[in-house]
């Protein structure tokens, strides 16, 4: 029998266990440990070898009872046994009791007090502990840290690799979730993202059977407290877009949204920086700082961090507290949203940069989550895979999808919200002949749409989705707003778009028959 949590407190417990360090101790350490490199920017940089994003394949929950009859078991969820997972547990332990030194943090995700979550993160590599330390929930001082009793613990060995033969895993790599135990086990991957992405699967499960709705987004809150919140899968332009010196960033990834409005789930962002500039992305250049964390992001002898070069990967990274945003909002918390945007980078180049979508079409888009997988952010994808995403976020989704669509249905009747959707991604062609959306053009459409003006546009219907696309929107070039025109061959338009149609039908019959209403007040037909 493991006793989890006795093998936790003893490694809490060790000599060499460093507990809350504050960021410039966890600088030194990173340093003298040769994980990283001071850049000149301030901020501490390290490469994470091999694995410069998720590894979705090595990801398993625990099938227990807790689990079993909850969880959406598939791709998504790979079931592995309590077997497996208490062996592994053990070993893990047991190797990060022979290191050195071990780093601690305690925190929290989520800033509404109510379903806040008490955490553990145990690291073997400092800079992963600062890694935690800014992006989860920082508690006020290292007392009320050091009073707090974990709901979950994550537990990341990167230097562990497992024997899969002896293991039971799938490769060297694992991320385990135990929702039972309340354990999240890494190993064999540097990948820091893997540490917040598990916890905000862990928040999907919870927060929804505390009726309250958790999402996949970005938000941000005008003076006059309009809300919007940004839906969209990796490098869909989640954080690029929220961070506007105009509005207050509530955050840009993980928000719950309860009965008094949204709140956002981390306490740092976590920003791709490939071809990141000063002009095009001010208020992020200028979070990189000291206490900021570059992940793979290539540095020059004098410590010059060269942001357009990607021999690492094309997902480039840096982790910054919130408060490095100069207009966040500390708690981060705000009221209602007035306005939903679902992104989507289609590499067809078919959807239309903006058009508003009703309810129907909104629950239809939700639903399908169509764009795609942009290189980098998981393993092995290294150019545009149009994807289908349930709910811009189906990797971090344990529960059915239609848990979460019915939800936000609900939110968005209750609170008259208004629904865009909006292409990131190609125009004039798709990926290879086309190019991509210019980044200032949606700036502009999208704060169009936020501050409220769009909706009393003249839109023109597109023939293919139904979708209602803007006919004209201040400082976007007229002719870009209707895809077709932008391609070198209207035929050519309307051939990929009609295979983007029966691939979204295609997709959606996986929905239960009770689906099917949506997907035809979505303009479609199952
Ligand atoms: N039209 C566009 N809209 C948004 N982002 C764009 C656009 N064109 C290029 N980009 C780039 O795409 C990336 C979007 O990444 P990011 O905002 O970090 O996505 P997410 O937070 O959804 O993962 C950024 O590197 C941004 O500069
Ligand atoms: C960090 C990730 O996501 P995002 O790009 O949405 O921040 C990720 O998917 O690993
Ligand atoms: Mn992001």
């Amino acid at each position: 029998m493991v006793n989890h949590s006795e093998l936790i407190q003893n490694l809490v417990s060790k000599d060499a266990a460093h507990i809350q360090l504050p960021t410039s101790q966890l600088v030194e350490k990173s340093l003298e440990r040769g994980e990283g490199k001071l850049t000149n920017t301030g901020a501490l940089r390290a490469e994470t070898g091999k694995y410069t994003g998720r590894s979705p394949k090595d990801r398993f929950i625990v099938e227990d009872d807790t689990s079993r009859d909850k969880v959406d078991w598939g791709e998504v969820n790979q079931p592995i046994s309590e077997e497996v997972f208490n062996n592994l547990f053990a070993k893990v332990v047991d190797y990060l009791d022979k290191k050195e030194e071990v780093f601690i943090f305690n925190g929290h995700a989520g800033a509404d007090e109510a379903t806040s979550l008490d955490l553990r993160v145990i690291n073997e590599y400092s800079w992963h502990n600062m890694f935690a330390r800014t992006m989860f929930i920082r508690p006020e001082t290292k007392e009320a840290a050091l009073n707090i009793n974990p709901d979950f613990t994550i537990v990341s060995a990167p230097t562990f690799k497992a024997d899969p033969e002896v293991d039971g895993t799938k490769s060297e790599t694992f991320i385990i979730v135990s929702l039972e135990k309340g354990i999240i086990l890494i190993g064999g991957t540097e990948y820091a993202g893997e540490m917040k992405k598990s916890i905000f699967s862990v928040m999907n499960y919870l927060l929804p059977e505390q009726g309250v709705m958790s999402m996949h987004c970005s938000a941000n809150v005008g003076e006059n407290k309009d809300v919007a919140l940004f839906f969209g899968l990796s490098g869909t332009g989640k954080t690029t877009l929220s961070a506007d010196a105009q509005r207050e960033l509530i955050g840009d990834d993980e928000h719950g949204w309860n009965e008094n409005g949204v709140f956002n789930i981390e306490g740092g962002c976590y920003a791709k920086t490939i071809n990141l500039s000063a002009e095009k992305e001010p208020e992020i250049y200028q979070a990189i700082r000291f206490g900021t964390v570059l992940e793979n992001v290539a540095v020059d002898e004098e410590g010059t961090p060269d942001y357009d070069d990607n021999s690492l990967t094309e997902n480039t990274r840096a982790a910054y507290p919130l408060d490095y945003i100069d207009n966040a909002r500390i708690p981060s918390v705000a009221g209602h949203p007035n306005t939903i945007i679902f992104l989507t980078a289609d590499a067809f180049g078919v959807l239309p940069p903006i058009s508003k979508l009703t309810k129907s079409q909104a629950m239809y888009h939700f639903l399908s989550g169509f764009t795609s997988k942009l290189a980098g952010t998981e393993r092995g994808v290294t150019s545009p895979q149009p994807v289908f995403s349930t709910c811009f976020g189906s990797p971090f989704l344990p529960l059915h999808a239609t848990t979460y669509a019915n939800m936000l249905g609900d939110l968005i009747d209750k609170h008259n919200v208004n629904v865009y959707l909006v292409n990131t991604g190609w125009s004039g062609g798709e990926y290879g002949v086309g190019k991509r959306m210019d980044l200032k053009y949606t700036r502009s459409m999208v704060r169009r749409a936020i501050s409220g003006e769009l909706v009393l546009n003249d839109f023109e219907e597109d023939s293919v989705f139904g979708l209602s696309i803007p006919v004209s929107v201040p400082g976007v070039p007229k002719e870009i707003l209707n895809p077709r025109n932008t391609w070198v061959s209207e035929e050519a338009y309307d051939e990929k778009a009609k295979q983007l149609k029966e691939s979204f039908i295609e997709n959606f019959k996986k929905f239960s028959k009770d689906s099917e209403h949506i997907a035809q007040k979505g303009g479609f037909t199952v």
